[in-house]
């Protein structure tokens, strides 16, 4: 009997616990696979946009996926405060570099997209049905990150086309989604662009998305996303023997924006914030 009542008990805590589990797991990954789909959506309509405007890929497409995917936010809850945006008002070309959290990330990217920026992404991102449509024809360059010579190349190639067809580009120096609360350690290949192209680096900080968005906690409402645009760092008279310097500078610089703007005291790492 005493059995008994201890499984009825312990059904009575289990059962509303398993569902509370069940539906906010369920309305995680639903409101995951709806982001998706509506990225799949949106691209599908904007690609005959973009071919009927300009033709085919050219970064000027980035205009209009840029005005399509602002819409996104209102669906999910996300707005964006930004700060800085003069910073991205320079002549020529630049490297922006900025934190990258999750796929979430194409909002705040878009939100602020200065015009004639193309971004380098790996290559998967090409055999995402539209989506690897809508980045082909918005003139995404891709790399393999598998293969350091082959992106190597590809960079130097970019170098060129900054130049000659007056482009910024935008790189995330983490070189994959982090959602961890601090900064990866950077991968090298944005410094070695900007000082191959003699351009400058801006560098963009998004806060922390772990409030609202949080994967290990199947945590996805809306919230506030504070984004600051820093102030251009000169590459002007740098050498390769300066890139480790340059990395570890702008690594530290956003470490510091990314704690003030989340809200967390600043704990310093006292490593090396280069990828070995
Ligand atoms: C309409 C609706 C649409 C809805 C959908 C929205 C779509 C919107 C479209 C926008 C699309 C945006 C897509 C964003 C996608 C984001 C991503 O995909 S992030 C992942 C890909 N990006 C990156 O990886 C960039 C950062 N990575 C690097 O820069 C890397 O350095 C690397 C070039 C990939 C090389 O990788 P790895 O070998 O792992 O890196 P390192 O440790 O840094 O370098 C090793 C070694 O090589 C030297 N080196 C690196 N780069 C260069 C270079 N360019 N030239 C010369 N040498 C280089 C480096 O110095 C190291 O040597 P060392 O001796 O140790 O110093
Ligand atoms: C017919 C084929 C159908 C394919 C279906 C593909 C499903 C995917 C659909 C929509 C995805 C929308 C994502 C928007 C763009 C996201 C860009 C992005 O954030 O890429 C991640 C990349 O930065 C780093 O990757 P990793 O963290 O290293 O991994």
């Amino acid at each position: 009997m005493d059995l008994w009542w201890l499984l009825w008990i312990s059904l009575l805590f289990l059962v509303p616990f398993i569902l509370m589990e069940i539906s906010s797991g369920f309305k995680f990954h639903f409101k995951l696979v709806y982001y998706c789909a509506m990225c799949l959506l949106l691209s599908a309509l904007a690609a005959p946009m973009c071919l009927l405007t300009n033709g085919g890929r050219t970064v000027n497409n980035m205009r209009i996926i840029s005005r399509v995917v602002r819409t996104l936010k209102y669906f999910f809850g996300v707005r964006f405060e930004v700060k800085g945006l003069e910073n991205f008002q320079i002549d020529g070309p630049c490297v922006i570099i900025s934190n990258h959290q999750s796929i979430l990330d194409m909002m705040g990217l878009m939100e602020i997209l200065p015009d004639r920026c193309v971004q380098i992404a790996k290559k998967e991102l090409m055999y995402a049905g539209s989506v690897g449509l809508i980045t082909y024809l918005g003139g995404v360059i891709y790399i393999n990150r598998k293969r350091t010579s082959d992106a190597k190349s590809i960079m130097a190639a970019v170098a060129q086309a900054m130049i000659s067809d007056n482009l910024k580009v935008w790189i995330y120096p983490e070189g994959t989604r982090n959602n961890s609360g601090d900064l990866l350690p950077f991968k090298k290949g944005a410094f070695h662009l900007a000082l191959q192209a003699q351009v400058p680096i801006i560098p963009v900080v998004y806060s922390s998305l772990t409030s609202f968005y949080n994967q290990k906690k199947n945590l996805f409402t809306g919230g506030t996303v504070k984004v600051e645009i820093l102030p251009k760092i000169d590459t002007s008279g740098l050498t390769e023997n300066d890139i480790t310097d340059l990395t570890e500078r702008c690594h530290q610089t956003m470490r510091q924006v990314f704690f003030r703007l989340s809200n967390k005291p600043y704990e310093s790492n006292g490593q090396s914030n280069c990828a070995q």
